[in-house]
């Protein structure tokens, strides 16, 4: 097991490159599921959910190649394998392959899937809409068994805009019979990546990125190539890193659009951003604004993003409030940058920060994929050297964290763990 380490207060310079979209890749691998022939993803991110994901494929039958950022899927031997445990429960994006193996095999075996600790999140939608175009869904030991004889396109309302949900919905949905209509339907980006590439495979789709998707089923899919979309919450971890710590850094492969709720609330913070076609260049300011953020449905404020940035407002001047509407609980982080001395604390599914503060480096546990991220900016920040246990998460979504950092001037170091510092971590 491994610890990272930061060294506090080195200013960052030079460029990074964003990696393709955890978001989009999770759900574009399950897609090719749907395919008889060889599906080609391009720009993957190098990340253990990619790993994962690809294992599963090859658990039910398919043939994988992954060979840097591009995989080669041939679905065309899968069967629809029980998959009740094993690396279903390390990813919260296993809950895709519900939608994929049901809208190819009309049955499916999934365990309930892991991912980020974040309080509750539940998939009833997601079941809501699988019932809608006529499986059968029951919960037995924590799997979830689908069946359907046929599927027929439905209309469907969503009770909670939800990401997953609208996913895999489509996936099913794309070879239904007739037409499936999902209303309230989320709009990320991530969304209209997964309706372009099963659209390349000979899907009808119209309205991803929209609240209404409408679905014509279709009898076959084929297979394709697709080049996935950049990493928006990669990009904007590293866009709030610059703005905490940076001289002057380029953010490269980024679609400013996508984060323009980030890049409002930097520039209300007075922070320099300029925006090119698809690149940002962040230039460090004297001092920084303190604001308040709300996390929403896309194109409001990602949740994704609230604990990277909550770190940033510890060196923000004055008194902020900072409420996730999507995740109530996700603040495990604050706990951890108290210990880094920093003035916040949480009030329902709020947390009030006051600052300036000047972080001192501390042992700290990421709880999650981005309280690590969170934990990383704190620690570029702080007065000496930070430790980071929990690395599990943060190399399910970061690429090449240590690298990336490195380049542009930061301190940073992966170390392996003593027994007894695995035995607390195990035991805290
Ligand atoms: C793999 C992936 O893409 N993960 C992202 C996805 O997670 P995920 O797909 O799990 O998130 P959702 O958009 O589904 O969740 C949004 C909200 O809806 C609730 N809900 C969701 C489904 C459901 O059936 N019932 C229900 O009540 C959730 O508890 C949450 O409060 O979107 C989240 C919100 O942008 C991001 O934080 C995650 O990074
Ligand atoms: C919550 C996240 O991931 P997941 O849904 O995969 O747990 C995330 O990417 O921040």
């Amino acid at each position: 097991m491994e610890k990272l380490k930061v060294e506090g207060g080195h200013r960052l310079r030079g460029t990074v490159r964003i990696s393709g979209a955890k978001n989009s890749a999770v759900a574009l691998i399950p897609a090719a599921i749907l395919a008889d022939s060889t599906v080609t993803i391009e720009g993957l991110p190098n990340i253990s959910d990619v790993h994962t994901l690809c294992g599963l494929l090859e658990e039910i039958g398919g043939t994988v190649s992954l060979d840097e950022d591009t995989v080669t899927i041939d679905p065309s031997k899968m069967v629809s394998m029980p998959l009740p445990n094993g690396k279903v429960k390390k990813l919260r994006a296993s809950y895709y392959l519900m939608g994929a193996m049901l809208g190819r095999f009309k049955q499916a075996v999934i365990g309930l899937p892991g991912g980020c600790h974040l309080g509750p999140r539940p998939i009833d939608q997601h079941i809501k809409g699988f019932e809608a175009l006529g499986a059968t869904v029951t919960n037995e030991q924590g799997a979830i068994y689908l069946r359907a004889d046929e599927l027929v396109g439905a209309r469907i309302y969503l009770d909670v805009v939800s990401v997953g949900a609208t996913i895999n919905i489509m996936l099913a949905a794309v070879r239904a019979k007739g037409q499936t209509i999902i209303e309230n339907a989320a709009k990320e980006p991530e969304i209209i990546d997964v309706a372009t590439i099963l659209t390349s495979m000979g899907a009808k789709i119209k309205g991803a990125g929209t609240d209404i998707i409408r679905i014509d089923g279709v009898d076959h899919l084929h297979g394709c190539r697709h080049t996935i979309i950049p990493d928006r919450i990669e990009a904007g971890t590293y866009m709030i890193m610059a703005v905490a710590q940076g001289e002057e850094v380029l953010i490269d492969n980024v679609i400013p659009h996508h984060l323009e709720s980030l890049i409002a609330k930097l520039r209300e913070m007075g922070a320099n951003i300029k925006i090119m076609d698809d690149q940002v260049l962040i230039t460090r300011v004297p001092e920084l604004k303190m604001v308040d953020i709300k996390t929403l449905v896309y194109p409001g404020f990602p949740t994704d993003l609230q604990q990277p940035f909550t770190s940033l407002l510890t060196n923000a001047i004055g008194t902020g409030l900072v409420t996730d509407t999507i995740y109530g609980a996700r603040f495990k982080h604050i706990d951890e940058l108290r210990r880094m001395n920093a003035n916040v604390k949480v009030e329902g599914r709020s947390a009030i920060i006051t600052g300036p503060v000047r972080l001192q480096g501390a042992k700290v546990k990421a709880s999650d994929l981005r309280a690590g991220a969170a934990l990383v900016a704190a620690g570029l920040m702080a007065d000496g050297i930070t430790e980071i246990t929990g690395l599990e998460h943060i190399d399910r979504g970061y690429e090449d964290l240590v690298d990336k950092l490195t380049n542009l001037g930061a301190v940073i170091w992966r170390e392996n763990m003593t027994e007894t510092e695995i035995n607390n971590f195990q035991n805290s």
